[in-house]
């Protein structure tokens, strides 16, 4: 339709035309329509002792299936607050969020344990939280399936357990308990009891929190191979600069907001020879926020305001000075 024709003689737009607007928005994908987990403008508001904390300030986050990804931040950005909202075990005060078509905000009670048992698996940091301190890493495997019923059969059950442990690198630990697994080993069987029940996701919290470097690696490792051979998707919230350094994807959360993320992909060359290339976007919001990085807002003194012009192919952002200072 051409322009003239979907306005009226005073220049308004014409009812065809909103209707014809209205049906196009209908028909587009809608906002991570083929994502694993989208979060939209996610707030989370605690109360304690009449203060409110504004542990998540509207954070948008969206995962595609297959991804392995980490979540850095300062302490008390809203890490652990956001892992546990998708973990199913906290409510957002708004917002919205839906991992793998579950609606996290409007889940009843029975929706929300099938949710935890069979799409989400967790490892958290604690490694007493993980496993059953009387049950073998076998029957720590087959104790989580026995509990969703998702995988049926004994047979079947102690099949999926046996490739589990071998999956991550913890064969030996199928006949032992935690207290006889060293802190790594405790955290493979704690990531093969994540996957029993084939979720679509797995969910880790300072995995290697507790771990010294060249454990800490294999611990990642469990995770990558989860991930390239099962195509389970994870999530991970790390301080540690190598396990953030080591993903696909680094996502940082600023002040309950996503703020920007490293994307990261591997070249091989003609001899061989592999690259990993980095590359730190800044987020942008649906609405078109952005937060600069800090240490650029510092360097230029920016405070309240900034000039923006539009060029050709990129903005320009500039500090509210007089051009003579
Ligand atoms: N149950 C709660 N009650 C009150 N305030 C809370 C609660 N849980 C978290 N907070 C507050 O919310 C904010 C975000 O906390 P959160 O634990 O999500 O941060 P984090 O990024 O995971 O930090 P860390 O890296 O130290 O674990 C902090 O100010 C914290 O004090």
């Amino acid at each position: 339709m051409t322009d003239e024709a979907s306005r009226t003689a005073t220049g308004a737009v014409t009812l065809s035309e909103l209707e014809r607007r209205a049906a196009e928005r209908r028909q587009r994908p809608r906002h991570g329509h083929d994502a694993l987990i989208v979060c939209d403008r996610l707030v989370r508001i605690f109360t304690a002792q009449d203060v409110e904390v504004q542990a998540l300030q509207g954070l948008d986050l969206v995962v595609a299936p297959g991804e392995l990804m980490a979540l850095v931040g300062a302490s008390g950005s809203g890490k652990s607050t956001l892992l546990n909202i998708l973990a199913g075990l906290d409510a957002p005060t708004a917002g919205s969020a839906t991992v793998a078509g579950f609606d996290l905000l409007g889940m009843d009670s029975r929706t929300r344990l099938r949710y935890r048992r069979e799409v989400v698996g967790f490892v958290w940091q604690q490694t007493a939280r993980n496993l059953l301190p009387y049950l073998t890493g076998r029957q720590n495997a087959l104790q989580a399936m026995r509990l969703s019923g998702r995988v049926e059969g004994r047979r079947r059950r102690a099949a999926r357990a046996a490739e589990l442990l071998e999956l991550v690198g913890a064969e030996e630990c199928a006949d032992r308990r935690p207290h006889r697994m060293s802190g790594g080993e405790q955290q493979r069987v704690a990531i093969a009891v994540a996957l029993a029940n084939h979720p679509a996701l797995v969910l880790a919290d300072e995995p290697t929190g507790q771990l010294d470097s060249a454990t800490a690696e294999q611990v990642l490792g469990a995770f990558r191979r989860a991930n390239e051979e099962l195509g389970t998707t994870v999530v991970i919230v790390t301080h540690d600069r190598a396990v953030a350094q080591a993903v696909d994807r680094t996502v940082a959360i600023r002040d309950g907001r996503t703020a920007s993320e490293v994307v990261r992909h591997t070249t091989v060359d003609e001899e061989g020879r592999t690259t990993v290339h980095a590359r730190e976007y800044a987020v942008v919001d649906r609405v078109g926020r952005l937060q600069l990085p800090h240490n650029f807002t510092e360097a230029l003194g920016i405070r309240h305001r900034v000039l923006l012009d539009l060029e050709p192919d990129h903005i320009e952002v500039r500090p509210d000075r007089p051009a003579d200072e």
